[in-house]
């Protein structure tokens, strides 16, 4: 595993610090251990896991953000993606991953300190309810989600922890121009902006994705997000 994370960060055009590769490699190993006693994950396979999971994940680094020093949360991060290869590829981050599935957050801290990260919070709680929090709301400098919901209701659920300057990262499909569309007046409703989007390929894999980049302009109202059942019934 650690030969092919390594030669995928190089393909990215990433430098990661020293001790990186052997942390991702620790940390799939961990993952595909525990996913036999609890479901983590789908990818079963080790080169998958580094694909679509870890260089997935870090080229989130590639999109010409400047991410050092900053503080970012991760919405549904389930096994810790992509928080925590962010996390362990950045490592001046302070990354707080949410989850509402208590034993997978669990899991991560375990993880969290077999890998001996600092400055990683791992929260079990509800994304819609966590944003009403003093210390939570317009807060960080990123948020990002990966397979958790459609646009619509992913904004909702993220853009209020942003800050005012500060930007919500939804990893997406390149297919996801629609769920977009759908998406634009939530958006704005929000405190949100939308920025060009960002496409890029997993190396050696043939397989592309997209980066949605909403900046946060304005603070988002009070009253958001809604309560799960609301946010789902009736989108932005
Ligand atoms: C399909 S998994 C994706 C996990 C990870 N982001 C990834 O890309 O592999 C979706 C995760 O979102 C979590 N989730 C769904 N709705 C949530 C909510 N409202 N608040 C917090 N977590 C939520 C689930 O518990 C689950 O772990």
């Amino acid at each position: 595993m650690k030969q092919r994370i390594e030669q995928g960060l190089t393909a990215l055009g990433l430098t990661p610090p020293p001790q990186a590769a052997g942390q991702l490699a620790e940390y799939g190993r961990l993952l595909l251990e525990q996913n036999r006693v609890m479901n983590l994950t789908a990818i079963t396979e080790p080169d998958q896991v580094v694909d679509l999971h870890f260089l997935d994940c870090a080229a989130l680094l590639t999109i010409g953000e400047d991410f050092n020093g900053k503080t970012l949360i991760d919405v549904g991060t389930g096994a810790g993606f992509p928080g925590l290869p962010l996390k362990i590829l950045e490592p001046s981050l302070t990354v707080t991953l949410l989850d509402s599935l208590g034993k997978r957050v669990t899991w991560l801290e375990s993880v969290c300190d077999a890998l001996s990260l600092d400055h990683v919070t791992c929260l079990h709680a509800r994304g819609e309810e966590q944003a009403h929090q003093a210390g939570y709301r317009d807060s960080f400098d990123y948020a990002v989600s990966r397979a958790v919901a459609s646009l619509e209701v992913l904004c909702e659920l993220c853009l209020p922890y942003v800050k005012v300057g500060g930007k919500f990262l939804a990893m997406k499909s390149v297919d996801s121009a629609a769920e977009v569309d759908r998406a634009a007046r939530g958006i704005a409703k929000l405190g949100g902006r939308l920025l060009p989007r960002v496409d890029y390929e997993i190396p050696g894999t043939g397989v592309s994705h997209r980066v949605v980049v909403v900046e946060k302009v304005s603070p988002t109202p009070n009253g958001y997000p809604r309560r799960w059942a609301r946010i789902q019934k009736a989108p932005l």
